[in-house]
């Protein structure tokens, strides 16, 4: 099938259960064995490979695949020909440099030393863009360990919650060099692929009934434009007539966070029948 979509998923960890679950809210068949390497949706005329995260920027760079999702380090680690077209919320993590506790390092002490790093593309870079001449050491994971066994001065690694580091007695030092998190990617230069715009709306369709809920009330016209300030919604929000003299009726998304606080006010201006809903899907 020449124009099937051929999409790269993580097939192990961090991301690989978030991003099974994102694409599984946007209507797409996924896995049920994680051993499995390959998915067709025939639905959905797409096709899915599971790789290692790593890699999928090479895939997707080799034009073999038409976009994927993987982590933003590990797109910008690669140096593949590809872009960033959606960040998805989850997978998030910052990219940073750690020494033993109380060294107290600071980053222009790196020159000279040896750095551990699963992500040297990413390091490389850093270190060029700062002057500094120092020696990377490729491991493959559980970098926190290299100081301890004295192959390394410090680390650049990933930090999600720090308890890894703290764990293996280590400090961060400097700036964050990357903010991650899971991201879709595409081959440069395929900016206008109908089959990729299509898994991209989908997406965003998920990302935005994730974070927003559908809001319906019923006010006084004469406080209508107070509870509207309150409910701005995407696009303006839908005012209906009611069968009641001088009342009408308002529908918007507002953000979920927010839900029960924008309640409140309405309810304090005087808005009535205030519901609240999920948004099973959308496209916006
Ligand atoms: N503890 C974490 N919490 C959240 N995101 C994380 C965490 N560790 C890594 N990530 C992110 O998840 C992505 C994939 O990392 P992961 O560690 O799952 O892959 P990997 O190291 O190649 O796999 P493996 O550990 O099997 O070799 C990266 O973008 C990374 O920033
Ligand atoms: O800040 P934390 O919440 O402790 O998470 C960060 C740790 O998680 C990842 O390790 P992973 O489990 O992927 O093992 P790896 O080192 O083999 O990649 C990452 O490489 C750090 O070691
Ligand atoms: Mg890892």
């Amino acid at each position: 099938m020449p124009d099937q979509l051929r999409i790269a998923v993580p097939n192990k960890g961090q991301l690989a259960e978030p991003a099974s679950a994102m694409l599984r809210e946007a209507g797409y068949r996924q896995r049920k064995d994680s051993r499995d390497l390959v998915l067709v949706d025939p639905e959905n005329s797409t096709e899915f490979f599971f790789l290692r995260p790593k890699d999928i920027a090479v895939y997707v760079g080799e034009g073999i695949l038409h976009a994927g999702i993987t982590g933003r380090d590990m797109l910008l680690d690669s140096g593949a020909p590809v872009e960033e077209v959606l960040p998805l919320g989850f997978g998030g993590s910052t990219f940073r440099f750690a020494a033993r506790g109380g060294a107290d390092m600071k980053l222009a002490d790196l020159q000279g030393k040896r750095i551990a790093t699963s992500f040297e593309g990413l390091l490389e870079g850093y270190l060029g863009e700062h002057g500094i001449d120092a020696r990377v050491i490729h491991l493959d994971g559980a970098v926190e360990s290299s100081i301890q066994l004295g192959v390394a001065d410090a680390v650049a690694d990933v930090v999600s919650t720090g308890t890894t580091l703290r764990n293996a007695g280590l400090e961060l030092f400097g700036d964050p060099i990357l903010t991650s998190e899971a991201v879709v990617i595409r081959r440069t230069g395929f900016e206008d692929d109908p089959q990729v715009e299509r898994l991209l709306r989908r997406l965003r369709g998920v990302l935005v009934a994730r974070d927003y809920v559908m809001m319906d009330y019923d006010v006084h016209t004469d406080t209508l434009d107070t509870a509207v300030a309150l409910t701005p919604g995407m696009e303006g929000p839908t005012v209906s007539p009611l069968r009641r003299e001088g009342w009408v009726a308002v529908r918007a998304m507002v953000p979920r966070a927010s839900a029960q606080r924008i309640m409140d006010d309405l309810w304090n201006v005087g808005a009535r029948a205030i519901l609240v809903t999920d948004i099973y899907a959308c496209r916006v």
